[in-house]
């Protein structure tokens, strides 16, 4: 049974009943219905909701969770609740939505075979294209948690080293389409992939924008710096695991098996469908379903080490590429380092990003009884350098 909410147009909504993604709204913890939000402090009288951030909820547990989740739908459900909780709900055109969660610490992941396949193929068109290490860990690195920014944060094009001598504003502006998973129960590592759901509090669409030419002289044999430290766009939406139950779907194999402390009970996978708009046109249809590498291995071995999570750490799944050309989650991919720029309908061409631009990422999948729900979206413009 699909849930029914009260609040007009929820139905209807892909923020119905079923998805209930949480946020922050002028100064304060709110969970979106609709076009609507509502204000949790407010509903609920203080506790965790009485914060201008998500961190004290998210370190709350999956009991609490689980709680929360069950009273809000009860509210927006039952008629009866109506009168209760009407006084605190506000359209979303009348409030400014913030980041929803202090970053702790910014991890970035590399998880997709399509994507790790094609930058190989670009980056060392001599060599095999996945590196020997691939199918044998989730390869990552540390990201820079202080230049995480909400969604509609004007992204000002980075100046470095393009190359020997060569300094100036990057000339390959890119975005890199990707899933953030947002932990809220902290842990001494290691944490097993089986307690993923213990420690992990919910998914945020993340844009992890990368500046190529600077990237391709700096990050050898260190990795990436600041090609990628400028900037990295979250949605003002945190959607929890519980509202994505019905987008798992069984996940790709892999091969060779992994060691013990990366094994799952199953592979696994979610079922959602990404949409990279430029300026407002779709220009790409990435899907999450055949990611190589899953959440709970990002986990498992980031902490392997025995390394620590805390409320707030957030770790993106890297670059989601398909296997079709119109699947690719960066314009590197889409247009192969500029050879063939993406033509958009008004004539122009793009190799990559040209200051004013504007991109927007967005997903869905199916929620309880398949209904459509929507897990947010991340968007910003380029301004010059
Ligand atoms: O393969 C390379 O040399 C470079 C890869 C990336 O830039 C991707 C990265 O940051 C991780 C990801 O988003 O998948
Ligand atoms: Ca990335
Ligand atoms: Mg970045």
């Amino acid at each position: 049974m699909s849930l029914s909410s009260w609040v007009p147009g929820a139905d209807a909504s892909p923020y119905n009943a079923s998805c209930l993604p949480y946020g922050v709204a002028d100064g304060s913890v709110v969970v979106r219905i609709g076009d609507h939000v509502l204000f949790l402090d407010g509903v609920f009288g203080g506790g965790v909701f009485a914060s201008a951030s998500l961190n004290a909820f998210m370190a709350s547990g999956p009991h609490e969770w689980r709680d929360a989740r069950e009273r809000i739908q009860r509210l927006l459900t039952d008629e009866r609740f109506r009168g209760a909780a009407e006084p605190h709900l506000k359209p979303l055109s009348e409030v400014t939505l913030g980041m929803p969660f202090e970053v702790a610490d910014y991890v970035d992941f590399y998880c997709s075979l399509e994507h790790a396949s094609n930058l190989g193929r670009m980056f060392r068109p001599d060599e095999e294209p996945l590196k020997p290490n691939w199918r044998h860990l989730p390869v990552g690195y540390h990201g820079r948690s202080g230049t995480v920014v909400p969604s509609g944060t004007p992204v000002r094009r980075p100046s470095g080293q393009r190359g020997a001598g060569d300094f100036g504003p990057s000339r390959k502006l890119d975005i890199e389409v990707e899933l953030g998973f947002v932990v809220g129960v902290p842990a001494e590592g290691p944490v097993r992939t089986s307690d993923f759901a213990s420690h992990v509090f919910g998914v945020t669409l993340v844009n992890d924008w990368s500046a190529r030419d600077i990237q391709a002289w700096e990050y050898v044999p260190l990795g990436p710096f600041l090609g990628k430290s400028f900037a990295t766009s979250v949605s003002p939406w945190v959607v929890p695991l519980d509202a994505l139950s019905a987008a798992r779907v069984p996940g790709r194999g892999q091969d060779p098996a992994p060691l013990p402390y990366l094994e799952r009970a199953e592979p696994w996978g979610l079922d959602l469908g990404f949409e990279v708009e430029l300026n407002g046109e779709v220009v790409s249809r990435p899907p999450y379903a055949g990611m190589y590498w899953t959440p709970d291995q990002m986990l498992a071995h980031m902490t392997v080490n025995g390394a620590t999570i805390r409320t707030g750490d957030l770790y993106a799944s890297g670059t989601v590429s398909g296997e079709d050309a119109a699947q690719r989650g960066s314009f590197i991919e889409l247009t192969w380092n500029g050879a063939d720029p993406v033509k958009l309908s008004d004539g122009s061409v793009r190799a990559f990003l040209e200051d004013g631009d504007t991109v927007t990422i967005t997903a869905t999948g199916p929620g309880a009884d398949g209904v459509p729900i929507a897990l947010g979206e991340v968007s910003g413009t380029i301004t010059p350098a």
